[in-house]
């Protein structure tokens, strides 16, 4: 079995946040409190070490007292640039990558993600959601993979191409798929935003 211990949670809290006005996401308040602590306060639990991954204000995402990473590639690239510098630093097996912005995430996603991925033999395993209407939604953010992946990474980015979802299928990956959507709810707007106070518990 996985254990915790063998986890290493990475918070990407890197992005321009454009529809947010182009401030840092993870700073902003949520129930008065940044937001990237409701995310830390969550994974943590459920792992033996944490990273932060982010690209300004480093000096205040510092004060958690986790490592906090720069994307080695320029110019907000994306959440794989987010990927491959935790890859870089992870000293555990695994790595679960989880937004900055989704301050509900479920309790139990490093124990589910990781049983999959023991059970499938696979890379990588990344949540899906099951809407109400049945429909089935990839949340390729929410990932957890082996921690030797950081080569294959690196060869893919290097082709020029930052799709996650592309890089997922040039592995060997799969999925876990949540009933409880509104554990992935994210916050991109100001009005998700306020939804989202409403709706924590
Ligand atoms: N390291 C890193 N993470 C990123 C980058 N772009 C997005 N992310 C992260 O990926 C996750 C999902 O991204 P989005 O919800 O689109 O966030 P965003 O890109 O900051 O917001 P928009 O600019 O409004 O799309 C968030 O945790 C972001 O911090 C990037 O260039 N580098
Ligand atoms: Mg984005």
């Amino acid at each position: 079995m996985i254990a915790a211990k063998q986890i290493t949670g990475l918070i990407l809290a890197g992005g321009r946040a454009q529809r947010m006005g182009g401030i840092d996401k993870g700073l902003i308040l949520f129930l008065e409190k940044p937001l990237i602590e409701s995310a830390i306060a969550r994974l943590k639990e459920q792992v033996g070490a944490m990273l932060i991954n982010a690209n300004r204000n480093i000096t205040k995402y510092a004060s958690y007292s986790y490592p906090v990473l720069m994307d080695e590639t320029p110019d907000f690239s994306g959440p794989l640039a987010g990927f491959a510098i935790g890859l870089k630093h992870c000293q555990t097996p695994y790595l679960l990558v989880c937004p900055c912005d989704s301050p509900l995430l479920p309790l139990d996603l490093a124990s589910r993600m990781a049983a999959e991925l023991e059970r499938t033999e696979c890379d990588l395993v990344y949540a899906s959601t099951r809407a109400l209407n049945g429909k089935i939604w990839a949340q390729p953010v929410f990932c957890l993979m082996r921690s030797d992946l950081g080569e294959s990474l690196n060869a893919f980015l290097k082709s020029g191409d930052l799709k996650i979802d592309h890089w997922f299928k040039a592995l060997r990956s799969t999925t876990v798929i949540f009933d409880d959507e509104a554990a992935f709810a994210n916050v991109n707007t100001p009005e998700e935003l306020l939804a989202l106070e409403k709706l924590a518990p």
